[in-house]
């Protein structure tokens, strides 16, 4: 049987503030298997957020345990992590975080060279993805030279190029008119589940969540 390319056992943090102690996360735990798509809800300052950097092996000061494809990531130094990340994690923020200096297909292209792929390939995937996406037109745009929606396909784009097992989203349509969120939302996850990664998507929006594969609740600190 695959491992879960996700599991968290009693994922615990907590945040110090003016003397003050706050239990974000007091024992979470879950699985996700490989190619399932998850939907993260909860309130503002529930701490999806914050789930989402201990998943991304981003942030330290977390405890229980995080294993990824059945690494146990609290057991790895700091380069193991970085490198479990790079090589099956794929990130899309709220705001795109785009390189401003770089245009549509190249900021599509950097992932994948940082990850050893030659040039030409790099290219031509850049290219199938953004153009998948409808952005054939605005490949040597900057992202200052883009929509919002345009951006956040890009980003969709960057976040896919590696193939990631796990694609790691923190409210992705959230800077969207709803029109477009919807849309750029429905070709996020058709992209997703065409090449077949898990995906944890953090979001306030019930309708989107409705279109994921199951819908997990973050509530006191604990998933409901
Ligand atoms: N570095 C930090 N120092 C202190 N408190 C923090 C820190 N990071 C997060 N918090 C607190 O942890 C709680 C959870 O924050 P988090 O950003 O994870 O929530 P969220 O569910 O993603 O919220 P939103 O939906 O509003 O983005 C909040 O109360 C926040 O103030």
């Amino acid at each position: 049987m695959n491992n879960p390319v996700v599991k968290l056992a009693g994922l615990t943090r907590s945040f110090e503030q003016g003397g003050v102690r706050i239990d974000v996360l007091r024992g979470v735990d879950l699985e996700i298997q490989p190619g399932e798509i998850v939907a993260l809800l909860g309130p503002s300052g529930s701490g999806k957020s914050t789930m989402l950097q201990a998943v991304g092996l981003l942030e330290g000061g977390f405890g229980g345990s995080i294993a990824i494809g059945g690494v146990d990531a609290s057991q790895l130094p700091s380069d193991g992590r970085t490198e479990l990340r790079r090589s099956k994690m794929g990130f899309i923020y709220q705001f795109h975080h785009l390189l401003p200096d770089f245009n549509a297909q190249e900021n599509v292209v950097l992932p994948q060279l940082v990850s050893g792929v030659a040039r030409a390939d790099a290219d031509e995937r850049a290219i199938s993805l953004l153009t998948s996406l409808g952005l054939s037109h605005r490949l040597t745009h900057r992202p200052s030279q883009l929509s919002g929606g345009e951006q956040q396909r890009v980003a969709v784009a960057r976040a896919l190029a590696n193939e990631p097992q796990l694609v790691l989203a923190d409210e992705p349509t959230g800077n969207l008119d709803e029109a477009t969120a919807d849309k750029v939302f429905e070709e996020f996850l058709s992209l997703v589940r065409g090449q077949g990664s898990a995906a944890l998507v953090a979001t306030h929006n019930e309708r989107l969540a409705a279109r994921m594969d199951r819908v997990v609740r973050l509530h006191e600190g604990v998933l409901g």
